[in-house]
Parts: structure tokens; C-alpha cells; sequence
């Protein structure tokens, strides 16, 4: 793991976004597609604000969410609603969406058919995570039902979690398909988040589960 330390959160969003736009056009030279896989949650916006601006072939960039709560896209906790209204704008709203939602009563549903979207596309060339303070990491949470099948080297592309963390379902890519990207970065701001990854790095991953990615993966942090 590689820590990089930024003055504030503003320097943190410009920085970053240019090392992710850098990253998806070196992909492009080589190859047709690059795989750029996103998360939720209140962190990326201000990323992906000066990230959507990014001068880059973005109708060969396809994108997914590393997780994404079991809720309607209009809804305010959606990640996909994050996404829309924050990443898919200005250049960037050329980009194809992955979808890791589909309307079902429960994840379990179509958690297959979600899959399928997202096999063809692995390995991911650009991963940008965040971390609850808690130390989840996607929706793989401590405590969640479906957490060991999310760290599991064998695992599926996608698990569904229920956590007495997150107050609804969810769907997250597993451990084992966040690991294969080739480019892993991880942002997270905050004294208390830092805190959070000191100890999750002497921590098993069943108690703190962003410890499963750390290896060889790019921490971003502001205060
Ligand atoms: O629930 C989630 O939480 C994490 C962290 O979110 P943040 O609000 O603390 O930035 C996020 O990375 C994940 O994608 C999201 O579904």
C-alpha cells in the first residue's frame, strides 16, 4: 500500500482526477475499451466533478460501481444516482454504464443477470474505492451475511450483503474481482478515516474488510 497525503480535500479531487484520467488514456492507447469501476457513498463527488470534464475518448470507457445500495435510481442514497449526476456529465457523459441495479423485489434476484453485464468487461483497468469508517469497503462489511463469500478467492463476481451497517441491501463486487484490477486507488478524507485504515492495515479482513485490498492499492487522503 502507497499512502499519498494531499493539503485538502480540493487539491485531493483536482489531483486525483487528473491520475485517473492519465490512467484510463494510457488504457486506451493499448486498448479498444478501458474498464473504470467507481464507488458510492458521499466521497468521489467533488472526484468526479473535474473528473467528468477530462479530455479523453470517453465512448470507449465503460463504467460500473463497485457497489450499490438496493434502492431506485432516483432515490437519494443511490449510488447510481451519484454517478448520473456527478461522473455522466459534461465529456464523460459518453461513457457506457455497467449496471449493478435492476428493479427486483431483492438483489438475489438478479444478481446473475448483473454479473453477466460485468464478466465480459474483467479485468477492471481502473479502480477507485472508498471506506466507511467502519473499514467496509464496496458493501463488503464486517458483520454481513454474505461477507465471508465476498473475501473468498473463489468467489463470484458479485455477492448481496445484509450488515447491520447499511440500513438496506445491497450488491458489491466481491474481494477477488477488486483485486484483479491492474490499478487500484482507494480515497478517503478525514482524521477519523485515518484512523480507520491505520488499524485496519493490522487487522484481519472479517473485521476489517478494506484490509483485502490494500495490497499494492494507492491510498488518497486529505484531512
Ligand atoms: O455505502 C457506501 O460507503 C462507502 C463509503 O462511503 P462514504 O460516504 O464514507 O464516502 C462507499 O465507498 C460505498 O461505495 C458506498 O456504497
Amino acid at each position: 500500500m502507497r499512502l499519498v497525503e494531499y493539503a485538502d480535500s480540493e487539491m485531493l479531487a483536482m489531483d486525483l482526477a487528473n491520475v485517473l484520467a492519465g490512467e484510463l488514456t494510457a488504457v486506451l492507447e493499448h486498448e479498444e475499451r478501458a474498464f473504470f469501476v467507481v464507488p458510492g457513498g458521499s466521497t468521489p463527488g467533488p472526484i468526479f466533478d473535474a473528473l467528468c470534464a477530462a479530455d479523453l475518448d470517453w465512448s470507449r470507457v465503460d463504467i460500473a460501481l463497485s457497489d450499490e445500495r438496493w434502492l431506485p435510481p432516483v432515490h437519494v442514497r443511490s449510488n447510481t444516482k451519484l454517478i448520473q449526476e456527478r461522473l455522466l456529465q459534461n465529456r464523460a457523459a459518453a461513457a457506457n454504464v455497467v449496471p449493478l441495479y435492476h428493479k427486483a423485489e431483492a438483489p438475489e434476484e438478479i444478481l446473475a443477470q448483473l454479473a453477466e453485464g460485468i464478466e465480459p468487461k474483467l479485468p477492471i483497468d481502473v479502480l477507485l474505492l472508498g471506506m466507511g469508517s467502519d473499514m467496509h469497503v464496496a458493501s463488503l462489511f464486517s458483520g454481513g451475511d454474505q461477507l465471508a463469500r465476498g473475501l473468498d478467492p473463489d468467489a463470484p463476481v458479485l455477492v448481496s450483503m445484509r450488515a447491520a451497517g447499511a440500513p438496506e441491501p445491497r450488491v458489491s463486487m466481491t474481494a477477488r474481482v477488486l483485486n484483479g484490477a491492474i490499478s487500484k486507488h482507494l480515497v478517503i478524507t478525514g482524521a477519523k478515516k485515518h484512523a480507520a485504515l491505520d488499524r485496519a492495515r493490522s487487522t484481519d479482513p472479517l473485521h476489517a474488510p478494506v484490509a483485502a485490498i490494500l495490497d499494492g492499492t494507492t491510498v488518497h487522503w486529505a484531512p
